[in-house]
């Protein structure tokens, strides 16, 4: 029924407007699936090769589209996307793209999920997934790659983690996001966004730090619930391998200061999360601060483990995060991304399902979260592409699909 006898790829617009891929897969039986990859700014070194657009749909249609149409099933989703990368050949999607892999392989779910009318978080988490829903972490102040002078950490985020579901959490962000504003407003400091949504004001990391401390701290009154925050440091952006430190515009820290910093934010401020605070290249940096905060705080990888199974074995042999961010197209296919995430929750590590700061209208993430269980989810606060995500959390939770 889920045979595949049609794939189509084009370009269309990001929300950076840049293009990239988007992929329809039908089915031999009327199943239709659509689907579009997401892009990166501040990207891993370590992640899967996303070809220029054009390039990727053309090498796709000539590799992959033989071993897919009329080959392989759309239902089975380990078989579509073994296609890819036997059509790919490379160890990094470096054939046909990341972004057209990434793009089929969500556009082919998709199609399963159309042809057994079910919703695609129960066709990817089938009969027996939890019924937990993540907490989403919500960008309300940002800089760093996503935005220029701004701060020189790359995302705060708002994270309502005593919320008692998922629409409250998704509101109580929407409200840090407002708060923030005001008490930007009322220091006379006038800001756009960056490019995830957040607030990209110029001013100084501390005093990002004391807005958006205030800011929780008002809507939890409000709210009557938890809201705490993380950050996501993306702190390869920052590390200068040359001369080892990490340079924040003028300053400078050594990894040692750097790693008594970022402890001592999680102290000061009570961080629920932190994303990144080490080099990507740094497994032994990240043991430590996890050895001091790990039981408090999650300490999670992003460019550090790609969502690539041998970059996180290597970290869950040595102890460094006890936590992962995990982005589909940072790896090329779901069942990649499912394969990290399973061996991440086998190990202790909490997954983070995430949106990349180039996006579209897909809702593929907030399905892989709920179809996962994953305790997190992190996809921005507000604008089109951000709240596509969060509105069909709130209707999976509705049971409006
Ligand atoms: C979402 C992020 O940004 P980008 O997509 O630019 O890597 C991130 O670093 O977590
Ligand atoms: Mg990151």
């Amino acid at each position: 029924m889920t045979l595949v006898s049609d794939v189509r790829l084009r370009r269309v617009l990001d929300s950076r407007g840049n293009p990239t891929v988007e992929a329809d897969v039908l089915t031999e039986s009327g199943g239709f699936g659509r689907a579009a990859a997401p892009s990166g700014a501040s990207t891993g070194e370590y992640e899967a090769v996303e070809l220029p657009p054009g390039e990727a749909i053309a090498n796709a249609r000539e590799d992959a589209f033989p071993r897919l149409v009329g080959q392989v099933y759309a239902g089975n989703q380990r078989e579509v996307d073994a296609a890819l990368h036997a059509a790919d050949g490379t160890d990094d999607f470096s054939g046909i793209g990341a972004n057209s892999a990434v793009a089929i392989s969500m556009a082919a779910a998709k199609a399963g999920a159309d042809v057994l009318g079910a919703p695609l978080f129960q066709h990817l988490g089938g009969a027996f997934r939890g019924e937990n829903f993540p907490i989403p972490l919500g960008n309300v102040v940002g800089g760093g790659e996503h935005a220029a002078d701004a701060t020189h950490i790359q995302e705060f985020l708002a994270a309502p983690v005593g919320a008692p579901n998922v629409a409250d959490a998704v509101f109580a962000n929407a409200a840090v996001h407002e708060a923030v504003a005001d008490l930007l407003d009322e220091r006379g400091v006038a800001c756009g966004k960056g490019d995830e949504g957040a607030w990209a004001p110029s001013i100084d990391d501390a005093e990002a730090f004391e807005v958006v401390e205030e800011a929780t701290a008002l809507v939890e009154d409000e709210v009557g619930f938890e809201v705490g925050f993380g950050l996501d440091v993306a702190a390869a952006e920052l590390y200068d391998a040359d001369d080892e430190v990490y340079r924040y515009g003028d300053d400078e820290r050594t990894t040692a200061e750097q790693i008594d910093y970022i402890a001592g934010l999680v102290d000061e401020y009570d961080l629920v999360y932190v994303e990144d605070p080490l080099d990507e290249d740094d497994y032994e940096s990240y043991a430590t601060l996890t050895d001091r905060v790990g039981h408090r705080t999650l300490v999670c990888g992003d460019d550090l483990f790609v969502t690539n199974t041998e970059r996180l074995s290597t970290g869950i042999e040595l102890g460094a995060g006890n936590s992962i961010l995990i982005k589909p197209n940072q790896i090329g296919t779901l069942t990649d991304a499912f394969d990290a995430v399973e061996l991440a929750v086998k190990n202790g590590y909490d997954p983070v399902i995430s949106h990349r700061s180039g996006e579209t209208e897909d809702t593929t993430i907030a399905h892989l979260a709920v179809a996962t269980d994953a305790p997190f989810i992190k996809t921005g606060a507000v604008g089109g592409e951000r709240t596509a995500k969060l509105n069909e959390l709130i209707r999976i939770a509705d049971d409006a699909l």
